[in-house]
Formats: C-alpha cells, structure tokens, sequence
C-alpha cells in the first residue's frame, strides 16, 4: 500500500508527543481508534495514519517558553486517504493541522509508486545545458529591472545590452505582468529577435525567461502560445498560485517549455520557526515534484538572506537523486561577482548565478556586469583567486572595487 509521510516541528512538554503525534495520525485520518468496533477497526485499518517516529530533542527549548521543548514526530498517511495531487496532499498532512498552533511541516516523504504521479522537470539540468550549449560551468542569468512603465524599445535595448554581457539566461522580473506598454506576446516575439541578432553577431546563445502570469483559468492559453510564438523559458510566480498549477503547466505537451519557478510570496509561510513549511521542502522538493526545470530562492549571503543550513538542504532537494530529473538551484537576490566563489563553492556548477542590481548596477553597464560575472565564474574554474584575476580583467576588477 502506497503511503506519504509527514513530519512535523513542534513544542510540548517533555513526554508528551507520543500522544501529540497518535493525536494527528488519527485526527488526520479515521478521527478516532481504540472506541471503534472491533469491526469498523478492521475495516479502517487501511485509512488509519499511523506514528513512524517520534525524536524528542530534550537540549532545545521554546525562545519564548524554557518549559517546552522541540520534537519532529513523522506520520504515515495511506493513499487510499487522498487523491494523487498536491492539493489534496498538502490539506491531508497540514490542512486544519496548519492552523493548530505552533506546528511545521518540515517534510513529505513519497512512496515510490505515489511519487510516479508528479512528473519532475521536463528538461532539467542536462537538457538545458544541451539548449545552450554549455557545460563544465553554472549558468549565468541576469534579470530585468525598472521595466515597470518602460516599452518595447526600453525593454530591447535593456536585453541587448544584457545579452552582449554573456549571460546564458535573461529573465523578467517577477513583478513584470500584462501590460499594455509591454505585453507578454510581444515580449516574447521582440525578444526573440533581440536575442537572434546577438547570437547572429556573436555567436553567444541568450534564452528569455518570460513571466507568465494573469488569471489562472488564462494560463494554459498564453503558455501554449508563448510556445507557439517561440518562447525560450516561462518564469511562473508559483507560490502565488499554488503548485498544481505550476504542475498543470509542466504536464501540458502543449506547452513543453521550461519553467522557472520564482519563490515570490512564499515567505508568508516559510519565514516562521514555528509555523508554515521548511523551505527545502516548500522552493525545494515540492518545486521540483511538481515539475519547475529551475527554481529561484534566497541565497544565505544575499540580500533577504536564507538561514544557510537550510538554502544547502534546498539546493539539495533539487539535484539529489530521484527517479525525476534534477532541477537547477538558482540562488539568489543581493548577488554581485564576488559572491561567486561562496556560490560555486555551496551549489557547484549545476547551478544559476543570477543577479539583477550585480548585473545593472556595474559602471559599464548590464553588459560590463555579465562580462564581471563571467571572469569571476572562469577565476574560479581556474583556481585564481577573484582579486588575481581582476588585474587581469578591469570589468571584474570594478565589481569587486564596487561591491566587495
Ligand atoms: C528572492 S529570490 C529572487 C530574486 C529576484 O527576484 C530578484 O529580482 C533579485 O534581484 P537582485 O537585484 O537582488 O539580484
Ligand atoms: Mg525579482
């Protein structure tokens, strides 16, 4: 019987989280046990949640509360309970759970035959680095800024200058909708031809990350024609809209582009210690399961900084081995050249080096800031110290002058 299981953070006195934990197996599931028939016992037998673990953690106490102290305790749940989907699964574990003082949910373990329902990435790692031709290295990607009341032509000019700097991927930043100045299709079809003429001229390979967004009953539609018209990636505000949408697209054939999930409004219920998902598990496994090709999260040295332990344990639910392909970790926020270094070192090369303010910020512009990132990411291919080679490279040279 194929079974999901869950575990939980959460704070109690000492002893108390056997019952806690048999507490959430049943509430979660058959509602009550051992007042039952011995008939009905036998016959819900197979919808009964069921306490794999609890680990009390008798050192660590409640900040607020010294006479509590921390537990995970993890609950099997059958999948006879549920259908295969997210939706369902997440109000399974932590529906009214959720809701029930200071729990988290930290994890969601799959059995393999209800992990065979989530497709994964379409592409993942291999396969976009075989679209852009690169290996041996992370990608580079830079991201609009101050587009927001710009046009077509401001938006061209911003791409070309991005492009000219090396980097691999371009994408729109997240709060880049419809709009009328610059409108999703048009966004695409302008880019394309930016991108082509760069590629024309110098033979360097830019794909355009183009933010999908708008109701969700339009998703499906504008997806299949953003790939009728060509698009290279769609970058989706997952979160915003919750993942089995994010699933729904990666599912569609129709679509078939990749997908860049960015974490945005996802703090609202990661940020806590004490409530909401662990991060890993929220821009992490569940990005992937659900069939993001790359997913967008606060670095632990960027500007809305992640706790370290776990932007690592995040990056590693995207690459580690599963029977779905690997996702691309792309740290982010706050990142300029001389952080490259600590990210190749944290997220090796099958990663995304993604940088707005440490791409349009550089004195020579997007394209001196691309230029700055791509010397930092060979310096360290090579095993030169940044300030070495930027005696060598005045671009990089400036960027670390600038930023550190
Ligand atoms: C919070 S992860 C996504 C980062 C992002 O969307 C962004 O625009 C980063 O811009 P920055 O100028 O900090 O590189
Ligand atoms: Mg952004």
């Amino acid at each position: 019987m194929s079974i999901l299981t869950a575990t939980y953070q959460l704070y109690g006195k000492p002893g108390s989280f056997e019952k806690k934990a048999e507490g959430i197996a049943l509430g979660l599931t058959i509602g009550s046990w051992t007042d039952l028939p011995l008939l009905e016992q036998e016959q819900l037998k197979h919808h009964k949640g069921n306490v794999v673990s609890v680990k009390e953690f008798e050192e660590i106490n409640h900040p607020l509360k010294p006479e509590l102290v921390k537990a995970e305790v993890a609950v099997a749940y059958p999948s006879a309970n549920f259908s295969a989907d997210l939706p369902a699964i997440l109000t399974t574990v932590f529906g009214k759970l959720s809701l029930d003082g200071e729990v988290k949910l930290v994890d969601l373990d799959f059995s393999h035959d209800l992990l065979s329902h989530f497709p994964g990435p379409r592409f993942g790692i291999e396969e976009i680095r075989n679209t852009l031709g690169v290996a041996g290295r992370p990608l580079l990607m830079s991201i609009f800024k101050g587009v927001i009341g710009r046009d077509l032509d401001f938006l061209s000019a911003q791409l070309r200058e991005q492009a000219l700097g090396g980097v691999d991927l371009v994408k729109d930043d997240e709060i880049l909708f419809d709009n009328p100045l610059t409108p999703f299709e048009k966004r695409i079809t302008t880019g394309k031809d930016v991108l082509t003429s760069v590629y024309e001229e110098t033979g360097h390979r830019t794909l355009y990350a183009v933010n999908l967004s708008g109701r969700t009953s339009e998703l499906r539609g504008k997806a299949r024609k953003a790939c009728e018209l060509g698009a290279d990636a769609l970058l989706f505000n997952v979160h915003a809209y919750g993942l089995d949408v994010l699933q729904e697209l990666a599912e569609d054939d129709e679509i078939a582009l990749p997908l860049m999930a960015h974490p945005a409004f996802s703090g609202a219920f990661t940020s806590s210690a004490f409530y909401g998902l662990a991060t890993p598990l929220a821009l992490g496994k569940m990005i992937r399961y659900a069939g993001a090709d790359f997913s967008l999260f606060p670095s632990p040295y960027g500007s809305v900084a992640l706790e370290k332990t776990a932007a690592l344990a995040l990056g590693k639910e995207l690459t580690i081995d599963s029977p779905l392909k690997r996702s691309f970790p792309v740290p982010s926020a706050g990142i300029h050249p001389g952080l490259v270094p600590l990210l190749m070192a944290d997220y090796g090369i099958d990663s995304v080096i993604n940088a707005g303010g440490g791409v349009h910020g550089h004195p020579a512009g997007a394209a001196g800031g691309g230029q700055a990132f791509r010397q930092a990411i060979d310096a360290v291919l090579q095993g030169e110290t940044l300030q070495a080679a930027g005696k060598q490279h005045q671009e990089l040279q400036t960027a670390l002058e600038l930023w550190g």
